[in-house]
């Protein structure tokens, strides 16, 4: 069944996303807030800040007016980096409060809202009126959209407390080269496709630095497990981390040199300033904000978590990579178990 969906966001990932929607054959509209990547892509059909070399299908169709791209959707992804997906929800709520639709609504941002804490799936249930909104679901994995866009094979997960809407989806998406699984933790499948970013940024100032696959293999490890007790302490399930939006997002984030965590950290390893990795990217580093917000709640929560403190530290200046390493290292020895 061809359904009419809105992506909400025209960066890396909400075109990519939008591209395979496309060629699964539905009617797809990409929101941007920019006009000339608006005209781009409807004009030249390529994204090139974003993807590089990549031509989107004539039938993407992009609109820099919310109101038009939401027209009678069956479907809305909201796929702006996380810190932005609270501003354009209430926008997207302001434009379906003139509408009469009630649209499966589903998230594929990975991170944690600073200040509020909140997952995006709560950011969204706080900002779309129930009357305006299916369900919600996230849509998590390993999944660079670099990767995407040569067609290599992607597994991901949807989740949602809902599950014929995380099925809604599975269907929608899954095609020869993109295979979706469903779940039902949307609270351990949110933490972890957030969390992994903070591990990614770890993992490229260690190679930064010159550090080798031991190290790595230790870091997303342990990784995973201050990620997986942070979840624990919110009532996520265990088994989630070491699934696709767990574990399988570490591995790909914190070994993949197109992932932009994994750039940031290996530029900060190598003694580059925070801010002018940040401005040298120009794309979102959700590692950074989401640092901040896991940090916090470790401290709230009383949840040990090393690694994310060692690159609060570096991040905010405290500590230099080289010390933050040599600091962890020197912690008291301690069971694997706890
Ligand atoms: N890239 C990837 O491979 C993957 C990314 N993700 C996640 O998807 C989310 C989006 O990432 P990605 O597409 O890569 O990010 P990019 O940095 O590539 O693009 C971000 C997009 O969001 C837009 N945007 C930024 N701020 C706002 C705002 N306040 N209001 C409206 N639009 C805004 C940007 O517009 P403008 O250019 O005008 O600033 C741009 O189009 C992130 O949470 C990321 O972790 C998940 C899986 C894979
Ligand atoms: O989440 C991603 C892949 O699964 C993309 O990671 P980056 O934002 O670090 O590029």
């Amino acid at each position: 069944m061809t359904e009419k969906i809105a992506v909400l966001g025209a960066g890396s990932w909400g075109s990519m996303l939008a591209d395979i929607l496309v060629e699964n054959g539905h009617e797809v509209r990409v929101w941007s807030k920019s006009k000339e990547q608006v005209d781009e892509l409807n004009t030249k059909h390529t994204n090139s800040h974003y993807i590089k070399d990549f031509t989107f299908p004539t039938k993407m169709k992009a609109y820099a007016d919310m109101s038009e791209a939401l027209d009678g959707v069956d479907d809305i992804l909201f796929i702006v980096p996380s810190q932005a997906t609270r501003s354009v929800a209430r926008q997207a709520n302001e434009v379906l409060n003139q509408m009469n639709i009630k649209p499966y609504i589903i998230h594929g941002s990975k991170g944690i809202e600073k200040g509020s804490y909140d997952r995006m799936s709560q950011v969204l249930q706080e900002e779309i009126d129930e009357k305006n909104r299916k369900s919600i679901s996230v849509i998590s994995g390993p999944s660079q959209a670099e990767d995407v866009a040569r067609r290599d094979i992607t597994l991901v997960t949807a989740a949602s407390d809902d599950m014929p809407s995380a099925e809604h989806f599975q269907k929608l998406f899954m095609n020869d080269y993109f295979r979706v699984y469903t779940n039902n933790d949307i609270i351990g499948v949110e933490i972890g496709g957030a969390l992994k970013n903070i591990i990614a940024l770890g993992a490229g100032a260690l190679v930064g630095l010159g550090y080798g696959d031991n190290a790595k293999a230790a870091l997303m490890t342990r990784g995973i497990a201050e990620i997986s007790r942070l979840g624990v302490s919110f009532g996520a399930d265990p088994l989630t981390f070491s699934g696709l939006s767990g574990l399988g997002d570490v591995i790909v984030t914190a070994t993949s040199s197109d992932s932009r965590n994994w750039r940031a950290g290996y530029q900060l390893g190598q003694g580059k300033k925070l801010d002018d990795v940040v401005k040298d990217m120009g794309m979102v580093i959700e590692g950074i904000a989401t640092n901040q917000a896991a940090y916090e709640l470790s401290k709230q929560r009383g949840v040990e978590m090393p690694i994310t403190s060692a690159i609060h530290a570096v991040i905010n200046d405290e500590e230099t990579v080289s010390d933050a390493i040599s600091n962890l290292m020197a912690r008291e020895g301690r069971s694997e178990q706890v």
